[in-house]
């Protein structure tokens, strides 16, 4: 009975939240076997979902288990999953590979002495860890990132690192498209341990410069401190782990490291572009450890968001900024908060440059090359309508449930379009296509894709329609 009860409960959560918020918060709930009768007893894995649950989810899962059929005793409780914390203490299973043969060091020197030590050190920047604060952005402070209900998950899951660094959420990794926030929020856990500790070793580095440096150890015999060096660190940050795909070497030796910063309680934060299991050429292992910790997505911000960045960031530089302006802007610019911070730092530099105060009207001179680039750009709407006329089907069957194979192609071939064609996010597209999951958007671009491979008939047809839509 609890168990035909929850499963209502979740078919209609996964309908109502988004992909990222379901399997963030509901997704890892777990029912309890040994509840009361009359009871509903939900297992979080951590203290921090559940009271994310409790805050935010409870009072429609009150509501669901209700419509249910439950009877009017049943009480909904929500604990705390008794091996939550063993889960991550958990013996990390010694690495099953062989270390590869470390290439031979192409020196003048038979073997390194100490002075090339140091100097090693001092090239893959690993000495003393003495850079570990420099690479901090003092800028990428909580105070200074805008919340949103696009950020709202990877903001809370920072703050909470900050209060309790290594703590349950580790690793934490924050997801999502270019420019929204990733590093700020990465830097400002970072900001934060060393403010709380000055002492704190908390290093950030972006993968290629991890890859970098472990070459140049590699290549000064220099790999054992290279070792030293990261083992040591209270918090290791690295952004944009998506290029570490196919680099062999790198990913062993960044899983070692992984493995023993896990081990001792230190904390880890990774960003990238897109989820873990969807990285090509990343090894197994990393992707399902990756996920032991805390997985969170960023997302476009929404209007008012955007509306709030703005006035953030003019206030930020004593800037007087009318909302109807900022309004406007944020209309405008829907991409990203990079192009955002773009499009406000030229609309600054031509109010300081004419003398004249900012209103709709500068903004709009300042940005008239920007905004008549993205009048031509090509929207959804105007996809779906080329592809409908292409396919002689109806818009309509666009945003239908229909699956035959005459309207699931097309369908397919829009959607590969929107996501080339603009910046709508896999989600925005999925809406767009009668509220698909992003899933099915991936699934098409996927399909599209090797279709091409394969068929001259869906090489021709893709060829036509970009044509038509971008000419
Ligand atoms: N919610 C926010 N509030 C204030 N500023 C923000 C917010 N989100 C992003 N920004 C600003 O936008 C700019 C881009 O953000 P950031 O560099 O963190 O993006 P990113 O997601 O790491 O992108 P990339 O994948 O390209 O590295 C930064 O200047 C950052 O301060």
């Amino acid at each position: 009975m609890p168990e035909s009860i929850w499963n209502h409960c979740i078919t209609s959560l996964q309908s109502e939240l988004s992909p990222e918020q379901f399997n963030t918060w509901i997704r890892p709930l777990q029912l309890d076997s040994q509840a009361l009768a009359n009871e509903i007893s939900l297992l979080a894995p951590n203290q921090f979902i559940k009271s994310w649950v409790s805050d935010k989810f409870m009072s429609r899962i009150v509501e669901l288990v209700a419509e249910a059929g439950a009877t009017r005793e049943t009480k909904v409780v929500l604990g705390v999953a008794a091996n939550s914390l063993a889960r991550h203490r958990r013996v990390i299973p010694e690495p099953d590979f062989k270390p590869m043969a470390v290439a031979p060091v192409v020196s003048n020197h038979s073997a390194p002495t100490s002075s090339d030590m140091v100097r090693a050190d001092r090239d893959v920047d690993v000495e003393g860890g003495l850079k570990h604060q420099h690479r901090l952005n003092t800028q990428f402070t909580f105070q200074r990132f805008v919340e949103g209900k696009s950020n709202q998950l990877g903001l809370a899951a920072a703050r909470q690192i900050a209060e309790n660094p290594g703590g349950a959420y580790n690793p934490l990794f924050i997801y999502g498209g270019v420019g929204l926030g990733k590093t700020h929020l990465m830097h400002a856990v970072g900001n934060a341990l060393i403010e709380k500790n000055p002492n704190a070793k908390v290093l950030y580095l972006h993968s290629e410069r991890f890859v970098a440096d472990m070459v140049k150890a590699l290549q000064l015999n220099a790999i054992n401190d290279f070792k030293r060096y990261y083992r040591s660190l209270d918090a290791l940050l690295i952004d944009d782990i998506q290029f570490f795909a196919g680099k062999e070497r790198s990913q062993e030796e960044f899983f070692h490291t992984f493995n023993a910063l896990l081990e001792g309680g230190q904390q880890i934060i990774l960003t990238c572009d897109r989820y873990p299991r969807e990285i090509d050429g990343l090894e197994e292992r990393l992707k399902s450890r990756f996920g032991w910790g805390l997985t969170v997505a960023v997302e476009p911000p929404e209007l008012e968001t955007r509306v709030a960045i703005l006035m953030k960031k003019a206030t930020q530089q004593h800037v007087d900024l009318p909302h109807d302006a900022a309004f406007f802007i944020a209309q405008r610019i829907r991409s990203n908060v990079r192009e955002l911070e773009g499009a406000l730092k030229r609309v600054i530099a031509n109010a300081n440059f004419t003398g004249r105060p900012i209103d709709v009207e500068l903004v709009r001179e300042s940005l008239k090359d920007l905004l008549a680039l993205q009048d031509k750009q090509v929207s959804i709407d105007n996809i779906q309508r080329v592809v409908a006329e292409y396919y002689k089907i109806k818009v309509s069957d666009l945003h239908s449930k229909r699956r035959s194979r005459s309207v699931a192609r097309p369908r397919q071939v829009a959607m590969s379009l929107a996501k080339e064609l603009t910046n709508h996010s896999l989600p925005e597209i999925g809406e767009a296509f009668g509220g698909r999951d992003h899933t099915t958007v991936l699934h098409a671009c996927r399909k599209i894709k090797s279709l091409q491979e394969e068929s001259a008939d869906i090489r021709e047809d893709t060829k036509n329609l970009h044509r038509l839509l971008t000419t």
